[in-house]
């Protein structure tokens, strides 16, 4: 474990502490702005009428004020280093824009030979085409819309193995200054000058664009009540002292303020927030919004995109499955026709399987005179329209309802069988049918896509169920594969054959269930769930529209990091409440110490109250002032870590953390406030 607080952290906070002391930043937190007022207030008052009390009560009220700040102060600091470095991301780099843009694309098919200029990359804008060849950085946030790369992003992710990214999938986005590391793309810019992903990272983790949650400002609203109350109560008591003739100074009567107020949850509230966000960006995630970390929390249901989530999301041809008496070299054409102007790594695997000898040049001439059917996630079928053959490539279901609709057959049963085949192995299977002119289309075969489910799924679904959370797959595969791919990583549940409607409608279906809802998504057509869903997590792998839509993203593209964005969340939750628990049981003790020490003189019965038998008034008032500093200095490293989650019913947490923060606050003071009493009360004039 790391050490939380090193003299360094602390030193280096040390300005930014001060300069939070400006009232201005201080009103956020009003608690804290009543005991820089009061401060402010014994100081005129030590100046006016020194002595030995209000100057103790001044030193220590200021030190209240300061360990909040502090507090805030280091939390920030975490990511000011990790900011810095993410800076030198930022720097300026040649981009070798495309002159022409989009248009001279289309009618250039060498990249290198592309016409290009070279400007600085500071320059360029959303729909700017550069090429970024090995060796250089990429001067912006994109998408690869020609070629495929491998790329070094451990600058963003500190993954250091390169990852291929490629046209046409869902593994098309780049991030501006990671590195080409072989080959050469093209790459159409989809972020203006300082909006790129690294500046929304940078503002994230300096805490720029914290933004306060619902519940923190609920809190807030409780915590400046109580501060009402008891500025009220302290001013009430004022004139009723007078009237008694127990006249009570400005001093004590500001040292009984602070002691009442909530001062511990009202110092390190902010720095609460931003240490939970901070968490989050250690672990590789960036999160958007802190309300959504806080939904994470409470999340009840995640569902899981399949293919690139679950699965590392390369689906590759591996082999072509011909039906009886058609000829294999017949289902190869239609295969490769069907894919030659099929720009998703699933197409250009079937291109590379049957023609990695480049020896089909006849029907890639043939195909450049067809029309091409774009693959999309509703119709599963993507394919080629010539003026005499249509070819379509699919989802099988897809294929046989289209090759129906020519007057072909409803239900094939040897394609069934390879189908379900190819399904239990885990694998996609493609259906491929053809039809000449006008006459019925005949399915050929099936192309088999392999894919790999990701490392240690199994062992992090199932604490996803000890912490009580049902995960469901939903892919627009096949049940059959869906459930295979389900069953190897230990997913509970799965829905297959969903198309982008259906993943929406499954989330709008829990959330009026009353569920909290995460998902975890990568492709285009996970976007309009993402933005959906109470917490979003876009894999870093994925799409721009993925990212954009999502309220988080995992560098680490791990879906079940879900689990630590759900502790973090419980976590941030918990201890919010256990310091706020704390904070108010710790009060009533000071009740204990001051009372019975403001009015010994005038009603010498209220010694009764003095069950810490402290030894003098003064002292007395002292020792809860600074025992009230000093709580908020020693729970500023439990603050910026959290309080420890362990998995396990929230009744049960809640018992515990009440004994804990709850008897812990009210006990805990009159401990501290009877030692510093002891100590105190040997200095002169106390
Ligand atoms: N290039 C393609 N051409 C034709 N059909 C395809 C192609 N890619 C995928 N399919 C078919 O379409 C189905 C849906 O694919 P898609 O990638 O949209 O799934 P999805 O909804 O993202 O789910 P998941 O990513 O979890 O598999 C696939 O299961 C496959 O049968
Ligand atoms: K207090
Ligand atoms: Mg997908």
């Amino acid at each position: 474990m790391t050490t939380l607080l090193t003299p360094r952290q602390l030193t280096e906070a040390l300005p930014g502490a001060f300069r939070k002391l400006d009232p201005r930043q201080l009103v956020s937190s009003p608690v804290m702005l009543v005991v820089e007022v009061g401060a402010v207030a014994t100081t005129v008052m030590s100046v006016i009428d020194p002595s030995t009390l209000s100057v103790f009560v001044t030193v220590w009220l200021w030190l209240t004020v300061l360990f909040g700040t502090l507090a805030e102060s280091v939390a920030e600091g975490r990511g000011k280093a990790q900011a810095a470095s993410l800076r030198a991301l930022q720097q300026e780099t040649t981009a070798r824009r495309v002159r022409g843009g989009d248009d001279q694309l289309s009618h250039t098919s060498n990249l290198a030979t592309l016409p290009v200029d070279e400007v600085p990359s500071t320059t360029l804008r959303a729909g700017d085409v550069v090429v970024v060849a090995a060796g250089e950085r990429i001067p912006g946030d994109g998408d690869v819309i020609e070629g495929v790369a491998s790329v070094d992003e451990s600058a963003v992710t500190g993954e250091s193995a390169p990852v291929i990214r490629e046209s046409g999938g869902d593994r098309s986005a780049v991030t501006g200054g990671t590195v080409v590391l072989s080959d050469r793309i093209v790459v159409r810019i989809t972020s203006d000058p300082g909006q790129s992903f690294v500046d929304r990272m940078i503002a994230l983790v300096e805490g720029s664009e914290r933004q306060r949650t619902p519940n923190e400002i609920a809190l807030n609203v409780l915590l400046s009540t109580l501060t009402i109350i008891f500025v009220v109560v302290c001013g009430t008591l004022y004139f009723l002292a007078d009237y008694s003739d127990a006249h009570q100074s400005v001093v004590v009567l500001t040292a009984l303020l602070v002691c009442l107020i909530p001062t511990t949850i009202g110092a390190l509230l902010s720095a609460i927030g931003i240490a939970g966000m901070d968490r989050l960006v250690q672990r590789n995630v960036l999160a958007m919004s802190g309300r959504a970390v806080e939904a994470a929390g409470d999340v009840d249901v995640l569902l899981i995109d399949k293919t690139g989530t679950v699965t590392y999301g390369n689906r590759r041809a591996t082999e072509l499955l011909p039906l009886d008496g058609v000829d294999p070299a017949e289902l190869a054409n239609a295969a490769l026709l069907a894919s030659l102007a099929d720009e998703t790594p699933e197409g250009r695997s079937v291109v590379s399987l049957v023609d990695g000898d480049g020896t089909h040049g006849d029907l890639e001439r043939l195909a450049a005179g067809g029309t091409l059917v774009e693959f999309s996630a509703t119709t599963r079928m993507s394919g080629l329209d010539l003026p005499d053959q249509v070819v379509r490539k699919g989802a099988p279901s897809a294929v046989i309802t289209w090759a129906h609709s020519t007057g072909a057959p409803a239900a094939n049963a040897r394609l069934d069988e390879i189908v379900t085949h190819v399904s239990e192995s885990g694998g996609t299977p493609l259906a491929v049918a053809a039809r000449n002119g006008d006459g019925r289309a005949r399915v050929l075969g099936v192309i088999h896509l392999k894919d790999v489910v990701k490392e240690g799924m199994r062992e992090r679904f199932d604490e996803l169920r000890a912490m009580g959370i049902r995960s469901v797959m939903i892919t627009g595969d096949n049940p059959i594969t869906a459930r295979v791919i389900a069953a190897e990583a230990g997913v509970d549940d799965v829905l297959a054959e969903a198309t982008p409607e259906d993943k929406l409608a499954l989330i709008r279906r829990e959330q009026e269930g009353g569920r909290m809802v995460a998902m975890c998504g990568d492709g285009t057509n996970d976007a309009p769930a993402l933005a959906q869903a109470d917490v979003g997590v876009a894999m870093n792998t994925g799409t721009t529209a993925a990212k954009e839509a999502g309220n988080m993203v995992d560098l680490d593209s791990d879906p079940t990091k879900l689990i630590d964005v759900v502790e973090i969340g419980k976590q941030l939750l918990i201890t919010r409440g256990a310091l706020t628990t704390f904070s108010v049981a710790n009060d009533i003790a000071k009740y204990f110490a001051i009372l019975p020490a403001m009015f010994v003189v005038a009603f010498p019965d209220l010694d009764v109250l003095n069950v810490m038998r402290l030894s003098t008034p003064e002292s007395a008032i002292v020792s809860a002032v600074v025992f009230n500093a000093l709580v908020i200095a020693l729970l500023i490293p439990l603050s910026l870590r959290g309080v420890r989650y362990t998995p396990s019913s929230a009744s049960a947490l809640l018992k515990r953390n009440l004994l804990i923060y709850g008897l812990g606050g009210l006990v805990a003071p009159f401990i501290g406030i009877k030692l510093l009493d002891l100590v105190i009360s040997l200095i002169p004039g106390l």
